[in-house]
C-alpha cells in the first residue's frame, strides 16, 4: 500500500539556523520558509535526490510541535512521511486493522497541496507517519 518515502520531518527550535545549516554546511537545495496555519507549522522544504527533508517549526498557539521541541529542546526527527496512491482506501484498511487515525479521520491539504493524514506513533514503532495522497 505504502509507496515512496516523501519526506522525512525535523522539528527545529530555530528554523533559520536549521535551513542555513542545511544550506551552507551540507550543500543542499533549500526552500523558502512555508506558514501551514491549518497545521500550525511553517515548514522548510529540502530536495535531495531521492527525497526530501521537512523541517518544522511551530507556528500560532495550538501547534501540534510545541510539546515535542519541549520535551526535545534541541529538536529531533518528527515524523516520515510515505506516499499512498489512495488516501481513504489506506485510512479505511488501517482502521480495520486497528491503527489510530489523527484527528477526525478526514484528510487535510499538506504543504504538497495534496491530501495527509497522521497514523499514531503508538501504534507504529513509536514513530510518527503521515501518508500523502500523490
Ligand atoms: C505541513 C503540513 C504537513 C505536511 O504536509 O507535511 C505536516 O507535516 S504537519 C506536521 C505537524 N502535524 C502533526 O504532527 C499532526 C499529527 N500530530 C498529532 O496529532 C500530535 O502531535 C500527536 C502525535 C497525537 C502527539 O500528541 P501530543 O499531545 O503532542 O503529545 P503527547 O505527549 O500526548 O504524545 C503522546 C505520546 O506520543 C509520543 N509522541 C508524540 N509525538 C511524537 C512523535 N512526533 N514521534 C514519536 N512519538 C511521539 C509522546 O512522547 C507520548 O508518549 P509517552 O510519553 O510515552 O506517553
Ligand atoms: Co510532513
Amino acid at each position: 500500500m505504502i509507496g515512496r518515502l516523501n519526506h522525512v520531518a525535523i522539528a527545529v527550535p530555530d528554523l533559520d539556523a536549521a535551513a542555513a545549516q542545511y544550506r551552507d554546511t551540507l550543500g543542499a537545495q533549500v526552500g523558502a520558509p512555508q506558514d501551514e496555519p491549518d497545521h500550525g507549522v511553517t515548514v522548510i522544504f529540502i530536495e535531495l535526490p531521492n527525497t526530501k527533508i521537512e523541517l518544522l517549526h511551530p507556528l500560532g498557539e495550538n501547534s501540534p510541535i510545541t510539546g515535542f521541541l519541549e520535551k526535545n529542546p534541541a529538536g529531533g526527527i518528527h515524523h516520515i512521511c510515505y506516499e499512498v496512491d489512495d488516501i481513504l482506501a489506506a485510512r479505511d484498511r488501517l482502521v480495520t486493522a486497528g491503527a489510530r487515525v489523527l484527528g477526525d479521520g478526514t484528510p487535510k491539504i499538506g504543504a504538497h497541496g495534496k491530501p495527509v493524514l497522521f497514523l499514531h506513533p503508538k501504534d507504529f514503532n513509536g514513530t510518527l507517519v503521515e501518508l500523502e495522497q500523490v
